[in-house]
C-alpha cells in the first residue's frame, strides 16, 4: 500500500510538472463527470416518486435533470481525456529522461553488464510506455473516490446498514493488490527470458544479422529458440495471470454476495411499507453503481499499482546507481591541463560484474607523458578491458589507475571523458547524419563544417560528404529512413574522424582502429597519428594507446605491452622485446613468416 500511495503521489507530481493547467482542467472535468453518476440515481428517485404521486411538472423537471446529468457524465470524461492525453505523454518523456540521466550519470558502464539492472530497465521502459494510462487511472481513481463517497452518504441516509455495501468493497481491493504483486513477481522472474526472446527476434529480423542468418540457414532454429523462450515467459506469466485472476474473482464474489443482500433488504423494507418506490429505485441504481465502482476501483488499482511498481523500480535503480552521500570524493579542479607525469597503473585487477574469474591480474604500467603505447596479445587476453579501464568506463576491482598521480576515481568522470579521444573496438555506428557521426567526437563543433570536414579528411574519409546524398547532413543507414549504407572500412574511418575532432585530449585510445582497413591504409593511419601524437606530446603530454594485431604497426610504438591471460608478460620497445625472444618475438615471427 505504501508503494501505491508513493507511486500515486509521484505520478501526480510528474503530471503537474508536465503541464499544470491541463492537468487541473482534466481533473475538474473528471470530477464533474464522476459526480454526475450518483446524482442521476437521486434524480431517478425524484422522477419515480413524482410519477407515482402523479406530479407531472416535478416529474418533467427530474427527467430533464436526468438527461442533463447523463450528458455531463458522458461528455466531461470525454473532454477530460483530450486534456490528460498530452499530460501523460509529457510525463512519459520526463520519465525516459530520468532513466537516461540515471544510466548515464553513474560513473562507469558496469551496470550495463548486470542482468538484474538490465531486466529492471526493460520493465521500466515497458512501464513508461503506460504512463498515459497511469495518469488517466490516477484522475479516474480520484473521481471514483468522490463518487464512492457520495454514494455512501446517499445509502447511509437511507439505511445505516447499507454502509456495509461500500465497506464490502474493501476486501476485494486488498485482494487485488495481492493479485498485482503475484503478477509483478512473475514478470521479474521471467525478465531474462523476455529479453532473450526480444533479442532473438531482433537477430532474426535485423538487417545487421539477416545475411548470416540466411547463409547459415539459422532462421528456423532462431524462430524455434525465440518461441521456446517466449513459451517459457508465457507459461510463467499465464500461471501468474491465472492465480491473480482467481484472487480477484474471489474478491468480486464476496462483493456480489453483499450486493445481493442489500437489494433483498431494501425490497423487504418496501414490501413492509417502510420505503418508497423511489427509494427502491435509488438503492437498486446506487447498488449497481457501487458494483461498477468496485470493479472500476479494482481495474484502476491494477493500473496504478503497475505505474507505482515502475516508479519504485526507478527509485531502486537510483539507489543502486547514484553514489551515496559522502561516497563521491571527486574534485572538479583536480585534472591537470597537461600531463606532466603520464599515466600509471598500479597492481590493477579487474573482474566484470557477476563474473567469477578476473580478466586482469596485477597489471602495473608506467606510461610516460607523450608516449605511444601498443597493447598486444591473443584474443581474450584483456586488451580491450585494459583500454576501457584507462577510459574510466570501468573501475579497477583492485589497484589504481593514475593520471598525473591522480586516481581516476577521484576525478569527476565527465572531466576525464572530456579529455579522451577514443575509437573503441565496438564503436557506435549511428544511423543518423554524417555530421552527427563525425560530430559526436566533439558536440560543441557539431555545426562547424570546416572542423568536421577536416576531421573526416584526417581519417581518410574525405570523399564521404560527396558520396552521401545531402553531404554532411545526409542520412546513414536504414534504421528509420532511406540512408546510405557504408562499408565496414568507411564506418571505421568515420569513427576515427571523431577522435580528430577533440581539441586537447590527454589520452588517445584506438582499439583496433584499422581492423577493417587494408595494411597500407593502417600503416598510413598510424604514421599520421604518430605525427599528430608528436605535436600533442609537445602541447599537452598526451598519451596514445592503441591495440592492434598487426605487428608492422605495433613495432612503431615506443612502448609495447604484451598481455597474456590478463597479465603483463613483457613490455618495452620493439628491439628489446625481439632480443628477449619471448612471446612478442614469437608472435612477431609467426606473422612475419605468414607474410613472406
Ligand atoms: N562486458 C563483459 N562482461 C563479461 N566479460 C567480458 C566482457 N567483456 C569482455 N569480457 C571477457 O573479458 C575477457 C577479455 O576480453 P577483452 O575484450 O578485454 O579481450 P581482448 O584482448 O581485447 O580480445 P580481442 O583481441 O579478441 O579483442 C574475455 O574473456 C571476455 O570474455
Amino acid at each position: 500500500m505504501r508503494t501505491l500511495l508513493r507511486g500515486a503521489r509521484e505520478l501526480a507530481g510528474l503530471a503537474l510538472r508536465a503541464d499544470r493547467w491541463r492537468l487541473v482542467r482534466a481533473a475538474l472535468l473528471v470530477l464533474l463527470g464522476y459526480l454526475a453518476t450518483p446524482l442521476i440515481a437521486v434524480a431517478l428517485m425524484g422522477l419515480t416518486d413524482a410519477a407515482v404521486a402523479g406530479d407531472g411538472p416535478a416529474a418533467g423537471a427530474y427527467a430533464l435533470a436526468v438527461a442533463v446529468l447523463l450528458v455531463v457524465e458522458l461528455m466531461a470524461v470525454h473532454f477530460a481525456h483530450l486534456s490528460y492525453f498530452e499530460v501523460g505523454e509529457l510525463a512519459e518523456v520526463g520519465l525516459n529522461e530520468r532513466l537516461g540521466g540515471l544510466l548515464h550519470g553513474a560513473r562507469g558502464v558496469h551496470h550495463f553488464d548486470e542482468p538484474q539492472v538490465m531486466n529492471s530497465v526493460t520493465l521500466m521502459r515497458e512501464g513508461f510506455a503506460q504512463t498515459r494510462e497511469g495518469v488517466e487511472a490516477l484522475l479516474q481513481f480520484c473521481g471514483l473516490a468522490l463518487q464512492v463517497g457520495l454514494t455512501t452518504v446517499l445509502l447511509v441516509r437511507l439505511d445505516p446498514w447499507l454502509l456495509l455495501l461500500p465497506l464490502a468493497a474493501l476486501p476485494p481491493v486488498l485482494i487485488a493488490e495481492r493479485a498485482q504483486r503475484v503478477l509483478d513477481t512473475a514478470k521479474e522472474k521471467v525478465g531474462e527470458s523476455t529479453r532473450l526472446a526480444a533479442h532473438l527476434l531482433a537477430v532474426a529480423v535485423s538487417p545487421a544479422s539477416v545475411k548470416e542468418v540466411r547463409i547459415f540457414q539459422a532462421e528456423q532454429q532462431l524462430i524455434a529458440r525465440q518461441s521456446a523462450a517466449w513459451q517459457r515467459v508465457s507459461a510463467a506469466l499465464g500461471a501468474a495471470h491465472l492465480r491473480s485472476a482467481a484472487l480477484r474473482a474471489g474478491g468480486q464474489i464476496f462483493f456480489a454476495l453483499a450486493y445481493g443482500g442489500a437489494i433483498v433488504a431494501v425490497i423487504s423494507r418496501a414490501v413492509a411499507g417502510q420505503a418508497s418506490v423511489g427509494q427502491v429505485v435509488l438503492v437498486i441504481t446506487l447498488a449497481v453503481q457501487v458494483s461498477v465502482q468496485v470493479s472500476g476501483v479494482l481495474g484502476l488499482l491494477a493500473r496504478l499499482q503497475g505505474a507505482a511498481a515502475t516508479l519504485a523500480r526507478l527509485h531502486a535503480a537510483r539507489r543502486r546507481l547514484e553514489p551515496a552521500p559522502g561516497e563521491d570524493r571527486t574534485r572538479a579542479d583536480a585534472l591537470p591541463a597537461r600531463l606532466e607525469r603520464g599515466i600509471r597503473l598500479e597492481n590493477v585487477g579487474f573482474s566484470y560484474p557477476g563474473a567469477d574469474r578476473p580478466v586482469l591480474h596485477e597489471v602495473s604500467l608506467e606510461i610516460p607523458p607523450g608516449a605511444t603505447v601498443a597493447v598486444v596479445g591473443e584474443n581474450g587476453a584483456g586488451k580491450s578491458t585494459l583500454v576501457k579501464l584507462l577510459c574510466g568506463l570501468y573501475e579497477p576491482t583492485s589497484g589504481r589507475v593514475l593520471a598525473d598521480g591522480l586516481d581516476l576515481r577521484d576525478l569527476p568522470p565527465e572531466a576525464w571523458r572530456a579529455r579522451l579521444a577514443t575509437l573503441l573496438q565496438d564503436f557506435a555506428r549511428f544511423e543518423l547524419s554524417l555530421r552527427d557521426n563525425a560530430g559526436a567526437g566533439e558536440l560543441r563543433r557539431l555545426r562547424d563544417d570546416e572542423a568536421i570536414t577536416a576531421a573526416l579528411a584526417r581519417a581518410g574519409a574525405e570523399r564521404l560528404p560527396e558520396m552521401v546524398p545531402g553531404g554532411l547532413d545526409g542520412l546513414l543507414g536504414h534504421g528509420y529512413g532511406d540512408g546510405v549504407d557504408l562499408s565496414g572500412g568507411q564506418w571505421q574511418r568515420l569513427g576515427l574522424s571523431r577522435t580528430h575532432l577533440r581539441e586537447d585530449p590527454l589520452l588517445l585510445v584506438l582499439d583496433e582502429p584499422a581492423s577493417a582497413l587494408d595494411a597500407a591504409a593502417e600503416h598510413a593511419l598510424f604514421e599520421r597519428y604518430a605525427a599528430s601524437a608528436g605535436q600533442a606530446r609537445k602541447e599537452s603530454g598526451a598519451v596514445t594507446v592503441f591495440v592492434s594485431h598487426r605487428f608492422s604497426t605495433v613495432r612503431m610504438a615506443e612502448l609495447i605491452v604484451v598481455l597474456d591471460q590478463g597479465r603483463v608478460v613483457e613490455s618495452g620497445g620493439h628491439a628489446r622485446l625481439m632480443a628477449d625472444g619471448g612471446l612478442y618475438a614469437e608472435l612477431y615471427g609467426l606473422q612475419a613468416r605468414a607474410y613472406r
